[in-house]
């Protein structure tokens, strides 16, 4: 993409700002960027943030900004609004309960009684709190869940621990830190967690029923039939996709020199673009109309409003992270809209043999070949599109924080591009861009130090005895694992918050399981080799 924006410079305009509240991990203050982790969809851990950086035209001759600023927005996910109407409700419900003061009283002491779960388990705990256990102010939204389990996982690892248990309100959850134990939890012993327990009803919920929540052998199947597919070949033709992208981008980019743009946003569209034509074979043009059906609909999958969460947390309990995806899977709206755009691609495509390199062709080959139903189709077809728009647009949006941040890192890279691509981006061709290291190391630090899926989460699925201890992991138990924890701990990635892409230059070694953007084992990131773009 930077050889594209050959003639855009990044620069930020708030540098001293955020490197001064850096060590505070949260930031509310609208003109620093929180250091800590941005996902607009993340659970209970969305809060605003702000960034604004400079952009200027002038290439890689360093000349000075001439005005183009960029502005990063994370949106809330609970508004201060929402967290009164929570409490007030939280308060109602209490009040209700309290006119029964024994039946109140006993459920306390039953609620209190679960916390001593890992304790029998001879499992190193922390110290949870009624009613919200170890999520503290990340159940109020006052924290990144993320932030949260980063530093829980300081606190176990600072106390010689290499595991620990946790709460999600009452519920016992195994949190693996030592990397031998991340290894043993994502490959060495992945048939006991072989499922993430992520909400799946295919009946209530069609949108729920795809890969990512599939379960045991569902799962199994529709791994080992996509698997193939998904390489890097299959990648390099969906090259032609992006590119084309990548200059609608210049163009859109172009004609706003001189004024503030709000990146998050633009890449944000940009990414929207790529994965939704991936994804759904159509064009949705959101960088030039931000305003369309489709657009809204992709805002309504992220919304996480207050009333979903609560009516989740009813239905289904909150103990498991994994129910929390019911919340974007269910809304009817987005079912019927998604659901129709498929059918009306897939329709058109069949009457008319169309066979266009993308992910949906994929699925429609697997009806061809296996029998996938059109339900099926809608769903996988959904998850990439989810899947793989959050992340990369993220993943870009940080990147070009850093690069911002990290003027040097932003010549060398430039340079890299100049010397051998050249400067006329339209020759460039997918094997072009795998060889350039200098790039390929900025993305990697700009995963390890923001990965946008910042939780690893899986389920026991069998009994589970870790060796060399006595504790027993019961089937049922959801196990996370905090990637902010491992790939932000100096031991593994000394000085974690200095972006520093020659971490993984060819003399670095990187400890085995501290850095993980697309998971491991065989349950790991099926769209690994789509990043590259
Ligand atoms: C920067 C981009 C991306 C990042 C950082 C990322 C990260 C991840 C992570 C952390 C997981 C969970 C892995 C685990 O539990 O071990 C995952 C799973 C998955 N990702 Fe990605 N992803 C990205 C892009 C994509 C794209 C573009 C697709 C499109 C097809 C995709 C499809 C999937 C699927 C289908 C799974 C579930 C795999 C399974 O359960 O078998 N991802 N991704």
């Amino acid at each position: 993409m930077l050889g594209w924006l050959e003639g855009v410079r990044f620069r930020c305009k708030t540098v001293e700002k955020t490197q001064a509240l850096f060590s505070k991990n949260i930031n509310n203050n609208k003109d620093g960027l929180r250091e800590g982790l941005l996902s607009d969809s993340s659970t209970w851990g969305a809060f605003p943030e702000r960034s604004y950086s400079r952009l200027s035209a002038g290439g890689a001759s360093g000349a000075e900004p001439v005005g183009r600023a960029v502005r990063v927005d994370v949106p809330t996910a609970l508004s201060d609004r929402s967290r009164r109407i929570v409490l007030d409700l939280l308060r109602d419900v209490l009040q209700f309960i309290g006119s029964d003061d024994g039946a109140t009283f006993a459920y306390y002491l039953y609620y209190i009684y679960c916390f001593n779960y890992w304790k029998k388990k001879n499992l190193p705990t922390l110290n949870p709190r009624f009613p919200v256990g170890d999520l503290g102010l990340a159940a109020w939204g006052k924290e990144s869940l993320f932030i949260r389990l980063q530093n829980i996982y300081n606190e176990i690892k600072s106390n010689g621990h290499k595991h620990g248990g946790l709460y999600f309100f009452n519920g016992p959850i195994y949190f693996p830190v030592h990397p031998e134990m991340v290894k043993r939890v994502l490959v060495s012993d992945f048939d006991h967690f072989v499922d993430r327990g992520m909400y799946e009803n295919s009946h209530k919920v069609p949108l729920s029923s795809h890969i990512f929540s599939m379960r045991g052998d569902q799962w199994r199947s529709i791994r080992t039939k996509m698997s193939p597919t998904f390489t890097s070949g299959k990648m390099k033709s969906m090259y032609n996709i992006v590119v084309k992208y990548c200059d609608n981008l210049v163009k859109v980019l172009e004609p706003l020199d001189g004024n503030e743009v709000d990146v998050k946003d633009v890449f944000r569209r940009f990414t929207c673009d790529i994965v939704g034509s991936t994804s759904f074979g159509i064009d949705c043009n959101s960088l030039n109309y931000p305003d369309t059906e489709f657009v809204r609909m992709v805002e309504r999958i992220f919304a996480h409003s207050v009333w979903k969460l609560l009516k989740v947390a009813f239905e289904e309990g909150l103990q498991n992270p994994g129910n929390i995806i019911k919340i974007s899977h269910s809304d009817k709206t987005v079912e019927q809209y998604f659901t129709n755009l498929v059918k009306e691609t897939v329709e058109y495509r069949d009457k008319n043999n169309v066979v266009r390199d993308d992910f949906l062709n994929i699925l429609i080959q697997l009806r061809d070949r296996e029998g996938m139903s059109f339900k099926e189709i809608v769903a996988q077809s959904f998850l990439f599109f989810t899947a793989g728009f959050e992340t990369s647009s993220l993943t870009l949006s940080y990147c070009i924080h850093e690069l911002a941040h990290n003027q040097e890192i932003q010549d060398s890279a430039r340079k890299e591009i100049a010397e051998k691509l050249g400067r006329d981006s339209s020759k460039y061709c997918y094997e072009d861009v795998l060889s350039l290291p200098c790039l390929d190391k900025m993305v990697k630090e700009t995963l390890r130090k923001y990965p946008p899926a910042a939780m690893l989460n899986r389920i026991c699925v069998k009994q589970y005895h870790i060796p060399d201890t006595d504790t027993v992991i019961e089937e049922g138990t959801p196990v996370v694992i905090s990637l902010l924890g491992l790939q932000r701990d100096p031991e593994y990635f000394p000085d974690p918050l200095k972006f520093d892409p020659e971490r993984f230059g060819t003399s670095n070694n990187i400890t085995p399981y501290t850095y993980l953007p697309f998971g491991d084992g065989p349950r790991n990131c099926i769209g690994v080799h789509f990043q590259i773009f």
